[in-house]
């Protein structure tokens, strides 16, 4: 790894010299956050992004970890979808599903994709109802600081304008405070109907990893992470903030490339 450390309240950076080293890197803090969530509460929950994210995951279908991860206790999420068919090429979970999932043992009851076939404004109350009686039954754990869903693990992609999940910039959306799951139907990013995790639930998670590769992501990286000065534009990744949870960045150095070294405590 070229650099991991610190950097004061933006949580835990790893950025890596290479996109196989970041793979692996990758790969083995899910297997590890899967097998001591596995051992403490018997589950684990995870909510995925869409996006790059699921192929920089794939080397958890691979050797050992095919083989090691305790498949049959993962419940899966998403952080948000883009509300098309299931089988359409623009869904999340159809991502998902091809690059991960089918080729994994995962329970398919444990797969919680949306309702497909109603309006966006329907799948977010939809998706928040099924959430809900999963937190009553303890699947997912519950923040001890707010009624919000605790999830184990809540990964994320970022944009280069700097969203997450499908929260976007100066969109109303980042000002929810009541739904866990909120929709939207003017994404700039094509397809423009989403369902989204809002923030008090992205807050509320036990661990946030935030995977970043590529130039074009730099700048996002700086305005999330450093310490930009009072200019600095609040875009949405910079809002991701775990009350007691832990914050991760999984950056290559392209990504990293604009991060003051000087400000990093290695
Ligand atoms: O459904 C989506 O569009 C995603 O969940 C979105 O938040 C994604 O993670 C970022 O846009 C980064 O995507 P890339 O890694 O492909 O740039």
């Amino acid at each position: 790894m070229a650099l991991s450390g610190g950097h004061k309240n933006r949580g835990e950076l790893r950025i890596h010299e290479s996109l196989e080293e970041l793979r692996t890197d990758l790969a083995d803090y899910v297997a590890e956050l899967s097998e001591a969530s596995v051992k403490e509460r018997g589950v684990f929950a995870v909510a995925l992004s869409g996006g790059s994210l699921i192929g920089l995951l794939g080397k958890l279908c691979e050797a050992p970890y095919n083989k090691t991860v305790d498949w049959s206790k993962w419940y899966i999420f998403w952080a948000d979808e883009r509300v098309v068919a299931k089988n359409h090429v623009d869904s999340n979970y159809k991502l998902a599903k091809d690059g991960l999932l089918s080729k994994v043992p995962v329970v398919p009851s444990h797969v919680h994709s949306i309702n497909d076939s109603v309006s966006a404004e329907e799948a977010a109350d939809d998706y928040e109802f099924v959430i809900r009686q999963l937190v009553r039954t303890r699947v997912i754990s519950v923040s001890e600081i707010n009624d919000c869903p605790k999830f184990d693990l809540i990964l994320l992609g970022l944009g280069p304008d700097g969203h997450v999940a499908s929260l976007f910039p100066n969109h109303s959306a980042l000002n929810e405070r009541e739904e866990w799951v909120t929709f939207i139907t003017d994404s700039p990013k094509p397809p423009p109907e989403r369902i989204t995790f809002t923030l008090p639930v992205i807050n509320s998670a036990s661990n946030v990893a935030v995977v970043v590769t590529g130039e074009s992501k730099a700048e996002s990286v700086y305005f999330a992470i450093d310490d930009v000065g009072p200019d600095c534009p609040l875009i949405p990744a910079r809002m991701v903030e775990p009350a007691t949870g832990k914050l991760v960045w999984f950056l290559d150095k392209l990504a990293a490339s604009k991060l003051e070294e000087s400000n990093l405590n290695k």
